[in-house]
């Protein structure tokens, strides 16, 4: 490990202990980019946290890209079938039965308090796995259906990496509808009312409150998907590319001075192995980070 790291733990939130962020700076860096990962496990696995994105970063490490830091968000979690709690003798803290948009606004709380403490800026990646790319999204939508009308984050990030990512909720059930967990973790996190499902999903909002009119200043939208996921279906990568089609032709709402251009880039990448493999050995996660760096590159936007 160089000598110019520290890794910490920085709580968000006083409500419950996943309200947590495991921090890891590197030298500082002006032209570094904030490499920032939000986890999935379908809004409710406690097995999959913060923690499940120790392999791809140290992969990255070692990979000599412009980054000036780490960060990867656990957020509160709906309560799991396979993991029932006595609520008699639980801490609260330890209490898992979050609800939208629980989930949603511990991810933008937590985006603030890295923004406050590091302050980079645009300067940032978010990278989401399945239900965390759902989350990367929803934080840049124009309106978060129950959640918020108005977009929140004070510097949204320049690029966006959705791997095997949930993006349209009703289409997912609907593609697995012979599978009852996939109605149960999506009705365990939203409810019933499959209205609220459409205007949660990425995909499914267009105009001022979607992707679309929200993500003002993103440059660059990298969606990566393995044919062999096994668990998400390649339709969810189909219909969120057609929703950034609209956002992909405009130019991004910034300063010239920062940048010579405000084009805009929507890559899809294909990658490798089944649904959960891409952060247990963090290959194909890396592997999706190192290309985003490399599209950053090419639209002169990193070094
Ligand atoms: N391990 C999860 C299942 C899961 O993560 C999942 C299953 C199907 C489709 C997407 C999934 N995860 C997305 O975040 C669970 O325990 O419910």
């Amino acid at each position: 490990m160089s000598v110019h790291s520290n890794t910490e733990t920085v709580v968000y939130g006083q409500v419950h202990n996943l309200q947590s962020i495991a921090v890891t700076t590197l030298a500082p860096r002006k032209d570094g980019y904030w490499v920032i990962y939000i986890h999935g496990g379908a809004w409710r696995d406690p097995a999959v946290t913060s923690a499940s994105f120790d392999a791809t970063e140290s992969i990255l490490r070692k990979k000599g890209l412009p980054i000036a830091g780490f960060a990867s968000i656990s957020y509160r979690l709906s309560a799991h079938p396979n993991h029932p709690q006595d609520p008699s003798t639980t801490d609260p803290k330890d209490f898992q039965d979050a609800k939208h948009p629980e989930h949603i606004a511990d991810v933008e709380v937590a985006l603030a308090l890295l923004q406050n403490k590091y302050g980079f800026g645009a300067r940032y990646i978010l990278v989401g796995h399945s239900c965390g790319a759902t989350l990367a999204f929803q934080a840049v939508m124009g309106a978060v259906s129950g959640h918020r009308e108005q977009t929140t984050l004070t510097a949204q990030p320049t690029a966006i990496v959705g791997v095997a990512g949930i993006y349209d909720l009703r289409r997912l059930r609907d593609t697995h509808v012979d599978i009852s967990a996939y109605q149960e973790f999506i009705e365990g996190a939203f409810g019933a009312d499959e209205m609220l499902w459409d205007g949660v999903s990425p995909a499914q909002v267009t105009g001022t409150r979607g992707v679309e009119g929200g993500w003002k200043s993103g440059r660059l939208a990298v969606l990566a998907y393995s044919k062999d996921d096994g668990l998400v279906d390649g339709s969810q990568v189909e219909v969120m590319k057609e929703a950034l089609g609209n956002w992909e032709k405009t130019e991004a709402q910034i300063s010239t001075q920062e940048d010579s251009t405000r084009d805009r880039r929507l890559r899809i990448l294909s990658i490798g192995g089944v649904h959960d493999e891409a952060w247990e050995n963090g290959e194909q996660l890396a592997r999706a980070v190192t290309f985003t760096f490399e599209q950053l590159q090419e639209m002169k936007l990193a070094p």
